[in-house]
């Protein structure tokens, strides 16, 4: 082990390790659970065949962010240089997180690794270390020992050490899992060789590396537009048609009159009835609800929805003629689904290079359809522009293609995938690629051109040989989205001498473009009429008189407010016969404690009674709220009554004998709350019946911490908060994510169309899922930029509807367990809290064990709205509620729970579902 503390020879060390093709790496950090970090050591080996560490590196960095930096520009800049880490999210924080680029995260490779297969009830870097690679001497004290303080102990080197040759290790033998090689005979033991691997690339990038190579650096280094948009048209024209598309799809799956057109022998189906009555069912169903809020919010905008309608009209003519074809072997119930896959799942593959090195490919297809006439699936792609570089299209196409037919190849299906361009707009326009054609030519030409993609990304101004221009300047540049910058970063000249490329490279001729078949004509069916003069071009279709929403214009009618909650459903709790005397009794015994008050009355929740006593004149409230214990023990009840004071009386709350419950279906039915409406989630039954919701909007309640202990009703509470919201909101509006790692809270939810992802139950997968959440957040805020809109609602009013995004986090303490996951978790969720909302993405986190090392300072602050059941300690209560908010210690669990709004507490009884009934 080299443990370097000198500057110059770390710097050395730095220089010898940029040598390397790939190295495993790991740091330490000081003070890491406070608000000022420390990056202390950068471990690093080279040599995966090192078990004890031998060969290995420890830079002691500790305040010494020049060399933090310099192994920052010499290594993790370095795209040669393969970066292994376990959870490159925490170690990336001090090492170049902006900059750093083909990083491998073991933990991302495990994860696609079930956990039986890897023999581990998790995927931590020492359980993998210790079970799956059998390494012994784990000591897992030193990782949360003080990396500040120097001399650091031979213990704190050898775990500093230990830890870059465990991920080493783990790393070979998860990639021997994934990649299964046979060992020849003469290799001996020896583990198969580890194949460089990459960070991957979009397909979408690898077209515009066709189109133009710069345009793809650009993008690929720097962000901003990679789209080159013929002149002329209208922007977001295409996020908007592909939204659409995927809606018709899906009603077109879920609806039994699509199903119904098909019921007819197939010899007597007709496109030209059918395709009109598919398209007036889509116009009624997707498109005509779509135009009402969009015409709402942008008059401006009938233009580019005139086009979207002609385009989807053809798009689903051309659905239509498949679904006729696919009839003939098939019966009406399995058309639909047979031959319009429902599917948008992402595709990846890993591509071996000419290098003899790994590249991953990633992408999502527009759609994919099955011929059962010619056995075949065909991969869509929906253009609504036409292209300016018809082969580099096909590239796209040929590899999404191709990375489906290894995924079937994987699934042991042999089915050729053919692919097909459908440019949709302005005219209706086909290009299909044959599997054959696009396996003899194209497919063995994309490994090239990844590795010369690669190549391109590496270089740094001003290198020789930069990546080229366009092939096609006098075309492109001017419908470049990055001219600008292009010119200042490559040169004043866009029309530079074409550098050639290989001819190997070069996308060959293949491009077959198909006649428009007379049957995609077109069809002349949906006319435009004028409307209102603002409307100039109105999308209005053909006025039928059968069908209501085509008879009526697209008049732009205001969506309706949410309900106030006054006028929310207040159901009747049962009060018992003998509230008024359990009142007076209480009375009575206080006088017995020497405690004189006037008896207010009662109020009955389904829980408890709330007797309001007002204390005489001379005797103090604190008298009373001090009396909590005897009043358990003289009245002979399970729990101390919460007594609180109240405006004008001190409230003490008696459990009922005869305790009812809030059953949710007495509340809440389901609804089509429209897109603009602001999200609410029930929290519970007040005293006088009434529901009281918490609007996700309402920057106070956007997030929501819960605590509560087993058996206060914490699981019950998420599942009615859940079955609020589904109630109320369509798949289209709302996505659902859950995590769940008790795996009982949620069961029946596995499967709802609701889900952002699968239900996770496993803390990298939680931490991953966060990540995407931060992601999707950032993605949202740069459309709303590109859109000059501040916020999910104002976009929504303007465009296709983005679904708002509910994270329910079921049990989070037991992700802070680990230094590494405990960082991540709160660093994400103190990102989504502060910025969030605006993006319509909501956390609403819940815990068992509410205490200080769980509910941190930083967690806390990020997630304002509070909701405490039953917590397990006095000390627990006031950490989910603040303050000196002890009550929730005292609730009676099942459901008993206190809400914070401001400054006030309100006692409510949450609802309660026993039987999980989806919306109907
Ligand atoms: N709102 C409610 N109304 C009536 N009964 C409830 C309510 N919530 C919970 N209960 C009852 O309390 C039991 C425990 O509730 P729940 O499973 O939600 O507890 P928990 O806090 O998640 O505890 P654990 O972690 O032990 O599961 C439920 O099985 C149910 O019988």
């Amino acid at each position: 082990m080299r443990y370097l503390r000198r500057d110059e020879d770390i710097e050395k060390a730095i220089a010898h390790l940029a040598g390397a093709t790939i190295l495993w790496l790991d740091t330490e950090v000081a003070d890491w659970n406070t608000p000022n970090p420390r990056l202390s050591l950068i471990q690093a080996t080279a040599n995966p065949d090192d078990r004890t560490g031998e060969d290995a590196y420890i830079l002691d960095v500790l305040d010494k962010p020049r060399l933090t930096d310099r192994f920052i520009q010499s290594i993790m800049v370095n795209p040669e240089i393969e970066k292994v880490f376990h959870n490159s999210g925490y170690d990336l924080k001090f090492l170049g997180r902006q900059v750093a680029c083909n990083v491998t995260c073991t933990l991302k490779l495990a994860n696609k690794i079930p956990l039986p297969i890897l023999g581990t009830g998790d995927r931590k870097l020492k359980t993998l270390a210790l079970k799956v690679c059998q390494l012994s001497s784990i000591d897992t004290e030193s990782q949360i020992s003080d990396w500040g303080k120097r001399p650091l102990s031979p213990q704190q080197l050898e775990y500093a050490k230990m830890d870059a040759v465990y991920l080493a290790q783990v790393h070979r033998h998860l990639l021997s899992l994934l990649n299964p090689k046979p060992t020849t005979p003469d290799n001996g033991s020896m583990s198969p060789p580890i194949p460089q691997k990459h960070n991957s690339f979009s397909v979408t990038k690898v077209r515009v590396a066709f189109e133009c190579p710069r345009l793809f650096y650009l993008g690929h280094r720097k962000g901003g537009m990679m789209m080159f948009i013929p002149l002329g048209s209208i922007s977001r024209i295409g996020v908007d048609f592909h939204d659409l598309a995927d809606r018709c799809l899906k009603v077109i799956h879920q609806e039994p009159p699509f199903q119904s057109l098909f019921t007819p022998e197939a010899d007597t189906l007709n496109l030209e009835d059918l395709a009109p009555q598919m398209q007036k069912l889509c116009y009624e169903l997707v498109f005509y609800p779509h135009l009402q809020t969009a015409l709402q919010s942008n008059p401006d905008k009938v233009q580019a929805l005139y086009q979207i309608w002609q385009g989807l009209q053809r798009l689903i003519r051309r659905w239509t003629e498949l679904l006729i074809r696919n009839r003939h072997y098939c019966t009406a119930q399995q058309v639909i689904p047979k031959t319009l896959i429902d599917c948008r799942t992402d595709l990846q593959h890993e591509f071996t290079l000419p290098d003899g090195s790994q590249q991953r490919v990633r992408g999502r297809f527009d759609g994919l359809v099955y011929d059962l006439e010619r056995d075949r699936f065909c991969i869509l792609e929906y253009k609504t522009y036409i292209s300016p570089d018809p082969s580099a299209q096909l590239a796209q196409a040929a590899l999404y293609s191709y990375m489906l037919r290894e995924e079937l190849r994987r699934e042991k299906l042999e089915v050729p995938v053919d692919s097909a361009v459908y440019s949709v707009i302005p005219e209706w326009h086909e290009l299909t690629f044959s599997w054959q054609d696009l396996e003899n030519n194209l497919h063995r030409l994309i490994p090239y051109k990844l590795q010369q993609m690669r190549q391109w990304i590496a270089w740094e101004p001003p290198q020789p040989n930069p990546p080229p221009p366009t092939a096609q300047p006098n075309l492109l540049c001017p419908m470049c989205p990055q001219q600008e910058i292009c010119q200042t970063y490559f040169g004043s000249s866009p029309v530079v001498e074409v550098q050639p490329t290989s001819p190997a490279l070069e996308v060959p001729p293949v491009v077959e473009v198909q006649p428009t078949s007379p049957a995609l004509e077109v069809p002349p069916v949906v006319e435009v009429q004028p409307t209102s003069p603002a409307l100039e071009v109105p999308p209005v279709v053909e006025v039928q008189p059968t069908s209501p929403p085509l008879e009526t214009p697209p008049v732009v009618k205001v969506q309706p407010t949410p309900p106030p909650l006054e006028t929310l459903p207040v159901v009747e709790v049962q009060p018992p016969p003998d509230a008024d005397r359990i009142g007076q009794d209480l009375v009575t015994l206080l006088e017995s404690f020497k405690i004189q008050v006037h008896y207010l009355g009662t109020i009955v929740g389904p829980a408890f009674i709330r007797v309001k006593l007002k204390p005489q004149l001379g005797f103090k409230v604190s008298s009373v709220l001090k009396l909590s214990d005897d009043l358990q023990v003289q009245l002979g009840i399970a729990s101390a009554p919460l007594i609180a004071p109240q405006p004008g009386y001190v409230s003490i709350d008696l459990p009922r004998s005869d305790r009812q419950i809030a059953y949710f279906n007495r509340y809440i039915q389901t609804e089509n709350t429209s897109p603009t409406q602001p999200p609410q989630i029930a929290i519970g039954v007040d005293l006088d019946g009434k529901l009281i919701q918490a609007n996700l909007a309402d920057p106070n309640t956007c997030h929501f911490l819960v605590g509560g202990t087993t058996g206060s009703g914490k699981s019950e509470f998420l599942r009615s908060v859940l079955l609020s919201l589904l109630y109320r909101h369509s798949p289209q509006q709302l996505e659902i994510a859950l995590v769940d790692p008790k795996r009982v809270t949620f069961p029946e939810f596995e499967d709802i169309p609701w889900l952002y992802a699968p239900i996770v139950k496993e803390s990298d997968r939680a931490i991953a899922l966060m990540y995407d959440l931060v992601e999707e957040m950032e993605n949202r805020y740069r459309r709303f930029e590109i859109s000059k809109c501040s916020d999910l609602a104002s976009y929504n009013a303007k465009h296709s509807p983005l679904p708002r995004i509910i994270c329910i986090f079921d049990e989070y303490a037991d992700f802070m367990a680990e230094k590494d996951t405990r960082t991540e978790l709160e660093q994400s969720i103190k990102r989504l809290g502060a910025m969030a909302r605006a993006a319509g993405i909501h956390l609403i986190v819940a815990t068992q064990r509410p205490e200080a090392g769980i509910v941190t300072p930083i967690i806390r602050s990020n997630l304002p709205g509070r909701v405490a059941l039953r917590t397990a300690s006095e000390a627990d209560s006031k950490i989910i509620l603040g303050g000196s908010q002890t009550q929730a210690a005292y609730l009676l669990g099942k459901g008993d729970l206190l809400y914070q709004v401001g400054s006030q507490l309100q006692r409510l009884q949450s609802l309660f579902a026993p039987e999980i009934d989806f919306p109907g």
